[in-house]
């Protein structure tokens, strides 16, 4: 695996391989891997001939300063995963690498109601960050698909936006998320939890497994809405939303929509257990 520091050595890589008619696979992170990332790696490698891989902790997409001192750091072991998965290339800039300018008075993207409801609404300003981040990496990898996860479903809806905004030709491929055996989606931020905390993480994901069954059985939403409430607050969480939505334009629940609307729904829910916050989210019409 060949790593890159520099945007421009980057890009001449880039040349040489699609020059050589090689498909370029991109799977952007913010390091901390785990298997989530690593199935991705994997999509990629399945379906390209080059995959580069991002690591970058950007500063621009945390509202909160704490969760960003504290976001987990783990290169080396990373590179290790990396280089075992079978990664190509590695882009691993430094922040004055991404914002020659620096961070302040950045680009604004359109991205309407997105960015006022869920994680637009509970995180201010963190979707333009995830686009002025976005539109630097792909203008740097120019990558013919782009591998994301499932589980950060907004993100994927927002990255969409932001691909017809650049008008990029590069094909998002969301990924399905992967669990850990308890149910607990993968998730760097995991590492942070204390022993007692990481057990108790597991009542998000029966908190969508109750959500997608007790809808799927004709329960009305406002009903199973409180009982996943009381289950989170139980077990300990400060919740941001538990939501149900229209799996197409994440346009939240009526309170019959749970039981007649026929359409893709997702249940999607954010909720901190100490100060880390998990997301996590659900489509109620899989099997
Ligand atoms: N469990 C998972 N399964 C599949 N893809 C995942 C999983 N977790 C994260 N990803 C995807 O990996 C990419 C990089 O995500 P990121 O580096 O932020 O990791 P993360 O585990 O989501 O971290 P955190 O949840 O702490 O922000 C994103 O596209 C994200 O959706
Ligand atoms: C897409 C991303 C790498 C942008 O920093 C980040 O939001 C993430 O890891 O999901
Ligand atoms: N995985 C989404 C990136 C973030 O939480 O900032």
């Amino acid at each position: 695996m060949i790593i890159f520091k520099y945007a421009d050595q980057l890009a001449r890589y880039i040349q040489q391989q699609k020059s050589a008619g090689k498909q370029i696979g991109f799977v952007p992170t913010m390091g901390a891997l785990h298997s989530g990332h690593i199935a991705l790696i994997d999509q990629s490698k399945k379906a390209t001939a080059v995959t580069v891989c991002s690591i970058f902790v950007n500063p621009t997409q945390f509202n909160n300063p704490n969760d960003y001192q504290l976001y987990p750091k783990t290169i080396e072991p990373d590179i290790v995963k990396l280089e075992a998965a079978g990664c190509h290339a590695l882009f691993l800039p430094a922040i004055a690498e991404m914002y020659p300018q620096g961070t302040s008075n950045l680009e604004q993207y359109d991205l309407g109601y997105l960015e006022t409801l869920l994680e637009g609404k509970y995180r201010p300003g963190h979707f333009q960050g995830v686009c002025q981040v976005m539109n630097r990496l792909l203008t740097m990898v120019l990558p013919h698909k782009l591998f994301m996860g499932q589980k950060d479903y907004q993100q994927c809806m927002v990255v969409s936006r932001l691909l017809q905004l650049m008008k990029s030709p590069a094909e998002l491929i969301a990924c399905p998320t992967l669990r850990e055996a308890d149910g607990l989606a993968m998730s760097s931020r995991n590492m942070r939890l204390s022993p007692e905390n990481r057990q108790k993480a597991t009542t998000i994901y029966k908190c969508l497994t109750l959500i997608k069954q007790e809808s799927n059985q004709g329960t009305t939403w406002p009903v199973v809405k409180e009982k996943a409430t009381k289950m989170l607050t139980d077990a300990g969480f400060s919740i941001d939303y538990v939501e149900l939505a229209d799996a197409h334009t994440l346009q939240p629940a009526t309170a019959t929509m749970a039981t007649i609307y026929q359409g893709p729904r997702v249940a999607l829910v954010a909720a901190f257990l100490g100060d880390v916050r998990l997301i996590d989210n659900m489509l109620l019409n899989e099997a």
